[in-house]
């Protein structure tokens, strides 16, 4: 393998789009390919968080920001145990990371992970091509990768889509952990790991609740044999129309009026279990400023307030915006849109303990506007006991 010291800033590569459109720039992280479905992130901040969200299984990822790598890599931040973007592109990487808590740079770190990336490239020209055609399916190619472009391009288009993929398995975690309660433990959540990242079970803990992460594999009695007060339905990658099991245990917490949170892909898994369609975005919604807002009034529900807020979604719930449906759980209404697009941010069930949201609350690198949806889980679990 090649070092980044040993690299020169020269060495080729190729970004290969599958409409044909082709990058050229400089190897950036590990030299070789790497395939997977082109979609770009506006934060300014937080790559790190980004590189090791679960859900980006089998993505590359376009960060708008133009430099990247400035504060180095740190053993802090990082949402799992390793990097799961297919592959990284970049505009002009830190030559020179500062940070104190920097302990190597961006490059070394995806040259360690094996993580194939791309430098140089015309990011804002690649971001607005992938806003007019849609996200869509790439290569990135350096080493002895690099050949001839009608040969990369067929091979880009063999590559397997997003559309259709079942990926939670893929990423989800063998075996039970415990995340203790910090302080006095209040509640117990079972929290169905189908990509989770470590962030929101720290939210959760930090409000004294001991959190069971169970495999994406879990059954109902696995749930219920931690006599949880909550269940929690995390994040993930991959196409919400291919989690059956997921749905299918979402449809048995309901049943028993558990009450039940969801995050991103826990949200399109609850539209599923109320019988709502989904369907894939044309580009998705990446980044930490995405204007979303409160619909639901009532109780804790403002109707109306208007949160910044993280995301990290290519698929969406088709779920009415005119009011509450029926569906086989009690009446459900759409409770947050994103003022962006108007495609729906959360659901809310009315005559059940049940909500969840396609943003991310644990938000990290923030912004913490959301943050007191996992307060809402607590008063959920509260009500329950009184
Ligand atoms: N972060 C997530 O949970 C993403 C959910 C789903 N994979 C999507 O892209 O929409």
């Amino acid at each position: 393998m090649t070092t980044p010291a040993q690299r020169t800033r020269t060495d080729g590569a190729m970004l290969v789009l599958e409409d044909g459109r082709v990058f050229r720039g400089r190897s950036y992280g590990a030299v070789g390919e790497t395939f997977g479905e082109a979609v770009f992130n506006t934060g300014m901040t937080g790559y790190q968080e980004t590189l090791t969200d679960p859900s980006y299984h089998r993505q590359v990822v376009v960060m708008t920001a133009p430099h990247v790598g400035n504060t180095g890599v740190n053993d802090e931040d990082p949402e799992s145990g390793r990097i799961w973007v297919a592959g990284y592109v970049v505009r002009d990487p830190a030559r020179v990371p500062s940070n104190w808590r920097s302990v190597r740079s961006l490059d070394e770190e995806l040259t360690a992970q094996g993580v194939v990336g791309i430098s140089g490239v015309d990011t804002r020209a690649l971001t607005r091509h992938l806003r007019e055609r849609g996200a869509m399916r790439v290569g990135i190619f350096s080493g002895t990768g690099l050949g001839e472009e009608a040969a990369l391009l067929e091979r880009v288009r063999s590559a397997p889509q997003m559309k259709g993929a079942d990926l939670c398995g893929e990423v989800a975690t063998d075996a039970v952990y415990v995340v203790p309660a910090q302080g006095t433990k209040r509640f117990t959540v079972a929290a169905v790991d189908l990509g989770i990242k470590g962030m929101t079970p720290y939210r959760m803990a930090e409000r004294g609740i001991e959190v069971h992460v169970l495999p994406a594999t879990a059954t109902l009695d696995e749930i219920y044999a931690v006599a949880p007060d909550g269940v929690f339905f995390s994040n993930g990658p991959g196409d919400p129309a291919t989690a059956e099991h997921p749905v299918a245990l979402m449809r048995g917490v309901l049943e028993r009026r558990t009450p039940l949170f969801g995050i991103c892909f826990g949200n399109q898994i609850l539209g599923r279990a109320l019988g709502f369609g989904t369907f894939k975005l044309k580009y998705g919604h990446r980044g930490i400023n995405q204007p979303v807002q409160e619909r639901s009034g009532g109780g804790t529900w403002t109707g109306g307030k208007v949160e910044v807020t993280a995301h990290n979604h290519g698929f969406a719930v088709d779920a009415p915006l005119d009011g509450p449906a029926d569906t086989p759980y009690g009446r459900a209404e759409v409770s947050h849109r994103c003022l962006n697009d108007d495609v729906v941010e959360g659901l809310r069930l009315l005559d059940r303990p049940a909500f969840s949201v396609q943003y991310h609350p644990e938000a990290a690198a923030g912004p913490h506007d959301a943050a007191y949806l996992f307060d809402r889980f607590v008063t959920l679990m509260e009500g329950q006991r009184a």
